[in-house]
């Protein structure tokens, strides 16, 4: 079988670094270029602290994509160049994985139809780790049994959107399953502002920023008498790159838009 062609756009980043060590030690993997905003023309390898992978820089996304013979982009970016990058590499025959967070339904609607209207495998994962996924199906679960629920995650302080993507998803898994509700007292008042944070239909989502956090999350349940916590922690990016492998296997088996890695879990 041949290598996976692959562009990954945000190489230098926290996340883009971690997926090109990826390919490096990925036999069938190949890395045929990148996209970043900075050093048009200059090769991976040239970049101190990336691996040695003999592939160009491009700046210009448009002619990344149609001068690259590529199979699969992997964006890891920021939310609005994400989303354009997406949309484009669809527009050129290029399969996105995108780890990108931020995204508002109305583009996930929209990608997921000019997915379908190319017939081309789109992932959009907001959270590749194997045990934050499960964190997330738990919580689905747990919230049949307890509709009482607030989201706690917690990042490190150079994460540009609130709540994070994952806190995003784990809220709409829980709202599948659970009535409508407002917790809390009917009449309880913020004396500063924020101080339940985001409300997402009843369910509050607090959102911490602090420096030496990497990314975790707590779903705590209230009950009569009791409570439970189901908290995931990812302790070093490392920890995203099964779910990165996967979701590069599988978008070229599929033609739609899938969000979620739990959507292609076995
Ligand atoms: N799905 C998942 O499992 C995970 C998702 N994420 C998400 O991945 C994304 C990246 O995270 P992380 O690696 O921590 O972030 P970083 O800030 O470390 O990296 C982002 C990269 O994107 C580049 N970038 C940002 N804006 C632009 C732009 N306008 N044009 C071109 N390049 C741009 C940055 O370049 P520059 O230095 O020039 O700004 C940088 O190289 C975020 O959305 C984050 O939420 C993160 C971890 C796990
Ligand atoms: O920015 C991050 O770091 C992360 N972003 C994703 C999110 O927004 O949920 C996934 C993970 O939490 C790390």
């Amino acid at each position: 079988m041949s290598n996976v062609k692959i562009i990954v756009a945000g190489p230098r980043g926290k996340m883009g670094s971690e997926a090109l060590r990826l390919i490096e030690n990925t036999p069938e993997f190949e890395l045929v270029g990148c996209i970043d905003r900075k050093h048009d023309g200059e090769k991976v390898s040239d970049l101190e602290g990336l691996p040695k992978l003999d592939a160009e820089i491009f700046s210009d996304v448009e002619k990344a994509f149609q001068q690259l013979d590529a199979d699969v982009l992997i964006d890891l970016t920021s939310p609005e160049v994400g989303y354009k990058h997406t949309r484009l590499a669809l527009e050129n025959g290029i399969r996105p994985v995108v780890g990108t967070t931020g995204f508002t339904q109305e583009q996930l609607e929209e990608l997921q139809d000019l997915s379908e209207q190319k017939e081309l495998g789109t992932v959009i994962a907001p959270n590749f780790a194997v045990g934050a996924v499960l964190m997330m199906q738990f919580s689905k679960w747990a919230a049949k049994y307890f509709p009482d629920v607030e989201i706690i995650e917690k990042h490190h302080d150079q994460k540009l959107d609130a709540p994070s993507g994952t806190a995003v998803k784990t809220a709409q898994l829980i709202e599948e399953v659970r009535d409508s509700k407002v917790q809390g007292h009917p009449e309880e008042k913020e004396t500063i502002p924020g101080a339940r944070g985001a409300n997402e239909d009843g369910m509050r989502i607090h959102s911490v920023r602090l420096p030496g956090l990497v990314a975790h999350q707590e779903v705590i349940f209230g009950g009569t008498g009791e409570t439970l916590t189901i908290k995931h922690d990812s302790h070093h990016r490392q920890s995203f790159m099964s779910g990165v492998k996967l979701a590069v296997d599988q978008v070229q088996r599929i033609h739609t838009l899938v969000y979620g890695l739990e959507n292609l879990l076995e």
